[in-house]
C-alpha cells in the first residue's frame, strides 16, 4: 500500500486520535458484528456501523471531526435506552459488541481503557427485556458429516445443552420443534439442510466443528471425564458441533458457563414425530396465518410465569413416544385437580422468573430488581409448597417437583440480610446493598448522608462569627459546596474566606473547613459506589457456588406452573384423563376439537357436536366424505390433537379417549403454495404425500384431506385411490382419509380394513344444513352448489351451475366406466418380441413347412429350440 492511500485506510491507526485507534482495534476484532462504542453517556457507533443503525434505527447519522483525514461518520444512542435498541437489533436478527469503558476516566492518561465486555445475538441474550416471556431463545450449532446432520443447541437461559444426529430428511422436523434463535455454521461447508430453512446464521471458522475438540469442551462444561454416563459417546458429529456452540457462547458471553450443567441427547425415534407439516396444520403455536392465537398452546396455556409457559411449549413440541413421563402428568394433573389448584396458582403468581434469574446469576448478568425478586420468591416457598396436594395423592411427579421447592435457606438468608428492599434499578446509582450489611459501607454513607446537618450547623455557626444574617452555605454540581454573600454584605466577609465566584447579585467564597468537608463527603460518595460495586459481586459469588439448588427450584417452579395450568383447562372445559393401552387402537368417544369449540362459544355460534372416532386392528382407515364445510378436517385434526394433548400429559376434550402406541402424527391438509420455494400447489402436495408413504408405520397416525385436489379430476381420483391403497396395504397406519372423490367410497368393500363414514348434512329446500355428526356409512352426494349459494353466489350463477350438475350426473351414469380405481397395479410391461430382436422369431419366419422332408422339419425344431433358448 503506498502512503498516499494509506491515509484513507481506516484501519491504519498511525493516522488517527487515540480515541479513534482504539475503535479501530475493537472493530477489527469483531468485524462482523455491530461495535458499540462506550463514550460518557452515549454509545457510538461509526462508519458501516453507523449507515446500518442509522437504516435499521432510525438514529441520526453525524460527521464530526477527522479521523485519517476522513470525516468521522457516526451515530450514537444514549446510555439509558440502550436495551430498547437491543431489542431491536436482536428482532432483526443483528449481533452486537458492547465495548465499555473499563479504566478509570479520573486516573487515566490518554483515552480511558475500552473492552468489548460482551456479545448479545440472537441465540445468546437473557436479558429480560430483551427477550419474549413466554419463548425460549436457542442457539444451535449444526455441522454435515457424510449424510449425517450433528446438532449441539444450548438455551442460555435455561441453562440447558443438547446434543442429537439425523439424517437430512429428519431435520426440519429437529428445526420445527426448536425453532433457533441462530444458527452457528462452518462458514466453508454451510450444510445445505440449514440454508433451505432460511434462519439466521452466524458462520464461524471451521476449525471449531471438531470432534475431539468437542469431547473436551463437553466434558469440561458438564464436569464429566467421559460422555458416556449421557450416551454421547458415540454422537461424533453432535459433539463436533457442540465444540464450535460452546466457543461461541463463552466468547460472546465473555465467561464460562458455570450453570449449564446438564446434557440432553435427543434421538428421533424417542419423540412422537411432528413433521413440520403437522405442526403447521393442527395450528399447535402459530395460527396459518402466523398469529400465535388461537392456536393449541394459546388455550392450554393459563400458566402464571413466563417459564411455566415455556415449559407448556416445550411439551407440546417434544412428545415422548414412551409414555411413562404423559401417565406421570395425568397423575399429577388428576391429584392437582382433586385437591384444588386454585391456591397454588394464586401462590405462583408472586414467583419471578427464577429459571431466568439464575442463569443471569451465573452470567453474572443479574440485577438488583432480579435479586429482589428472588428474595420474594425463595420467601414465599413455604407458603407456596402448602398448596400442593398432602400425602397419599397418589402422584410420584408432585412429591418430586416438591423437593425441588427446597430453594435454598443459605441464598435467601443472604439476600435478606444484603439487598436493599426496594434496590435501586441498576447498580450504578447506588442503593442496592441493605444497610447493616457492611460496616464500612453504612459509614461512608453516613459521611454524605450527613451532609445536611454539617451544613446547617456551619451556616449557623458562620451567620453568628460574621454578623450576615441571610448567609447561606450551599452545593451545587460545578462548583461543589460554596458560602454564598449578598453584594451588599461582602465588606464583613472575614479574612480566611477564599472567593470562588462572583454573581451578580452575590459573591460565593469557600472556607478550609468547608473545603476539607467537601473532600471528604465528595471522595466518601464515590467509596461508597464503588464499595457498593465489590459487596455485590461477592453477593455474586456467593450466589454463583448455590446455583444448583436455584436451577432445580426455576424448573420445579415451571414444571408446577404447567401442571397447575392444564389442571385448569380439564376442569374448567371438561376434559378426561385418557387411557393409555398397549394394543392398538385410537378409541375417542364423543371428542371435540378443542379450539373449535372454543371459537364458537366466544362467538356464541352454538354448541359443538362431538363426535367419536374408533379405529383399531380391524379397522384402520376411514374414508370420509360428506359436503364442504361439513366438518371433516375439524374431525380429523381433532382426533390428531386428542392424541397429541394425551401424549404430552393433558387431559383430553373427550367423554372417554383409549389410546394405543403412537410414533407419529403425519398430515397432508390444505394446500398452500410454497412461492419462495418455487413449487406449485401440486407440487407440494405431491412431496408431502410421498414423505408420509415413505415414514408412516402401523403406528402412525395420517391425516390426508382431499389428496389429489391440485390436479385434474382423473389425475387426481387415480392418485388419491393408489395413495389410500397404499396407507391401508403397505403403511398399514391408521388414516382419516377425507375426500371429495365419490369413487373412493368404494375403497372401503375391497379393503377389509377400511370403513367409510360421513358428515351429514340435511337439505332443506334449495338450503343445506350442517350437522357436524360423523356417522357410518357414504355421504350420498357433495352439496357443493349449495355451499357455493350459501356463500352468496349471485342466484343465476348458482341456477346455471345446477342445471350443468344435472346434465353431467346424467352424462355419467350413462356411460358408467367400470374402471376398478383400487386394483393391484400391473406388471411392468416386458419389451415386445419382434423379428429384428429375436433370431427365433426370424428362423421360424424364414421355414417354409411344405419344402422339409420330416427329417428336416425335425432339425429344424431342434434348432428353434436351441435359438429360443438365447432370446
Ligand atoms: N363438530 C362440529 N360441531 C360444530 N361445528 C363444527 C363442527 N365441525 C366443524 N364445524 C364448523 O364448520 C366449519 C367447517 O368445518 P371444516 O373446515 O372441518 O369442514 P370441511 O368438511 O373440512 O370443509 P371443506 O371440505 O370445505 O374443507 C368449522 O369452521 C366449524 O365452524
Amino acid at each position: 500500500m503506498t502512503a498516499a492511500s494509506s491515509s484513507k485506510d481506516p484501519l491504519d491507526f498511525s493516522a488517527h486520535t487515540p480515541v479513534m485507534a482504539q475503535y479501530f482495534r475493537i472493530k477489527a476484532e469483531h468485524p462482523d458484528v455491530l461495535v458499540f462504542f462506550r463514550m460518557g453517556d452515549f454509545y457510538e457507533v461509526f462508519y458501516d456501523d453507523a449507515r446500518k443503525c442509522n437504516a435499521l434505527l432510525d438514529i441520526t447519522l453525524t460527521t464530526r471531526g477527522q479521523s485519517g483525514g476522513q470525516p468521522v461518520v457516526m451515530a450514537g444512542v444514549p446510555v439509558h435506552a440502550l436495551e430498547s435498541y437491543l431489542a431491536k437489533l436482536i428482532r432483526l436478527g443483528e449481533s452486537v459488541a458492547i465495548a465499555e469503558q473499563v479504566g478509570d476516566v479520573a486516573t487515566s492518561k490518554g483515552p480511558v481503557e475500552r473492552k468489548v465486555v460482551r456479545i448479545v445475538t440472537p441465540g445468546t441474550v437473557t436479558d429480560s427485556e430483551l427477550l419474549a416471556d413466554k419463548q425460549d431463545s436457542v442457539l444451535l450449532a449444526v455441522v454435515q458429516q457424510g449424510k449425517t446432520l450433528g446438532l449441539a443447541w444450548l438455551s442460555l437461559t435455561k441453562g440447558e445443552l443438547g446434543l442429537a444426529e439425523c439424517r437430512e430428511p429428519e431435520f426440519p422436523s429437529f428445526l420445527a420443534r426448536m425453532s433457533p434463535a441462530e444458527v452457528l455454521v462452518d462458514r466453508e461447508r454451510q450444510p445445505q439442510a440449514v440454508l433451505a430453512a432460511r434462519l439466521p446464521i452466524t458462520n464461524r471458522p471451521g476449525w471449531q466443528f471438531d470432534t475431539q475438540l468437542g469431547v473436551r469442551k463437553l466434558c469440561e462444561q458438564l464436569g464429566v471425564a467421559s460422555l458416556q454416563g449421557f450416551n454421547a459417546d458415540r454422537l461424533e458429529a453432535a459433539q463436533a458441533a457442540g465444540a464450535a456452540l460452546l466457543a461461541y457462547a463463552e466468547h460472546t458471553q465473555g465467561r464460562a458457563l458455570s450453570h449449564v450443567k446438564s446434557l440432553q441427547v435427543l434421538r428421533g425415534g424417542e419423540l412422537l414425530d411432528l413433521p413440520p407439516a403437522t405442526q403447521r396444520n393442527l395450528e399447535l403455536t402459530q395460527t396459518l396465518r402466523g398469529e400465535t392465537s388461537p392456536t393449541l398452546l394459546s388455550l392450554l396455556d393459563g400458566c402464571r410465569t413466563g417459564m411455566g409457559s415455556r415449559a407448556l411449549r416445550q411439551w407440546l413440541l417434544h412428545p415422548k413416544r414412551e409414555r411413562a413421563e404423559a401417565m406421570a402428568r395425568h397423575q399429577a394433573v388428576a391429584a392437582l385437580i382433586a385437591t384444588g389448584y386454585e391456591p397454588l396458582r394464586e401462590a405462583l403468581r408472586h414467583v419471578s422468573d427464577v429459571e431466568r434469574i439464575a442463569a443471569r446469576v451465573a452470567l453474572r448478568q443479574v440485577r438488583p430488581r432480579e435479586l429482589a425478586g428472588l428474595r420474594a420468591t425463595l420467601q414465599t416457598l413455604p407458603e407456596l409448597r402448602e398448596t400442593l396436594p398432602g400425602a397419599g395423592h397418589g402422584a410420584p411427579l408432585l412429591d418430586q417437583l416438591a423437593e425441588g421447592l427446597a430453594g435454598s435457606p443459605h441464598v435467601l438468608e443472604l439476600l435478606e440480610r444484603a439487598i436493599a428492599e426496594e434496590p435501586a434499578v441498576i447498580l450504578r446509582e447506588g442503593g442496592v446493598i441493605a444497610s447493616g450489611f457492611d460496616a464500612e459501607l453504612d459509614e461512608l454513607r453516613g459521611i454524605s448522608q450527613n451532609c445536611d446537618a454539617f451544613l446547617l450547623d456551619l451556616e449557623a455557626r458562620e451567620r453568628a462569627r460574621t454578623g450576615i444574617a441571610n448567609l447561606r452555605v450551599q452545593f451545587n454540581k460545578v462548583h461543589g459546596f460554596y458560602i454564598e454573600v449578598t453584594q451588599g454584605q461582602v465588606d464583613k466577609v472575614p479574612i480566611d474566606y477564599q472567593r470562588r465566584q462572583t454573581l451578580k447579585n452575590a459573591e460565593r467564597y469557600i472556607t478550609p473547613e468547608l473545603k476539607a468537608f467537601e473532600d471528604k463527603a465528595l471522595s466518601a460518595q464515590e467509596r461508597s459506589l464503588a464499595r457498593e460495586k465489590l459487596l455485590y459481586e461477592m453477593v455474586i459469588d456467593h450466589l454463583v457456588e448455590a446455583l444448583q439448588p436455584l436451577t432445580q427450584l426455576g424448573r420445579a417452579l415451571a414444571s408446577l406452573d404447567a401442571l397447575a395450568a392444564l389442571a385448569e383447562r380439564a376442569t374448567t372445559l371438561n376434559w378426561v384423563r385418557p387411557e393409555f393401552v398397549s394394543q392398538p387402537c385410537i378409541d375417542i368417544q364423543r371428542g371435540r376439537h378443542p379450539v373449535v369449540e372454543m371459537r364458537l362459544r366466544e362467538l356464541g355460534a352454538g354448541e359443538f357436536m362431538a363426535n367419536d372416532c374408533r379405529l383399531d386392528a380391524r379397522t384402520k382407515l376411514l374414508v370420509i366424505t360428506g359436503p364442504n364445510m361439513g366438518g371433516k378436517s375439524t374431525f380429523m385434526r381433532q382426533v390428531a390433537l386428542i392424541a397429541l394433548l394425551a401424549a404430552i400429559g393433558s387431559y383430553v376434550p373427550a367423554a372417554s379417549c383409549r389410546l394405543g402406541p403412537m410414533d407419529a402424527i403425519h398430515t397432508r391438509i390444505g394446500a398452500a403454495d410454497d412461492l419462495a420455494n418455487a413449487q406449485s400447489t401440486f407440487m407440494l402436495e405431491m412431496t408431502e404425500a410421498a414423505a408420509i408413504l415413505h415414514s408412516a408405520t402401523e403406528q402412525s397416525l395420517v391425516l390426508m384431506d382431499e389428496i389429489g385436489r391440485g390436479t385434474s379430476t382423473f389425475d387426481g381420483l387415480a392418485l388419491a385411490g393408489a395413495i389410500a391403497s397404499h396407507l391401508h396395504d403397505k403403511n398399514r397406519a391408521f388414516t382419516l382419509f377425507a375426500t371429495h372423490y365419490f369413487e373412493l367410497t368404494e375403497f372401503p368393500a375391497k379393503h377389509p380394513q377400511a370403513q367409510n363414514h360421513h358428515v351429514s348434512a340435511v337439505e332443506s329446500g334449495e338450503d343445506i344444513v350442517f350437522l357436524h355428526e360423523i356417522q357410518p356409512g357414504p355421504a350420498s352426494r357433495s352439496y357443493g352448489v349449495q355451499v357455493a349459494r350459501l356463500a352468496g353466489m349471485p342466484a343465476s350463477l348458482v341456477r346455471q351451475a345446477r342445471a350443468t350438475l344435472e346434465a353431467l350426473e346424467a352424462k355419467a351414469s350413462e356411460g358408467e366406466a367400470q374402471i376398478d380405481l383400487f386394483a393391484a397395479p400391473p406388471e411392468p410391461e416386458e419389451p415386445a418380441v419382434t423379428l429384428a430382436t429375436s433370431p427365433a422369431l426370424q428362423a421360424l419366419h424364414d421355414l417354409d413347412p411344405d419344402a422339409l422332408s420330416p427329417r428336416e422339419a425335425l432339425e429344424a425344431l431342434y434348432k428353434l429350440k436351441a435359438l429360443s433358448q438365447h432370446t
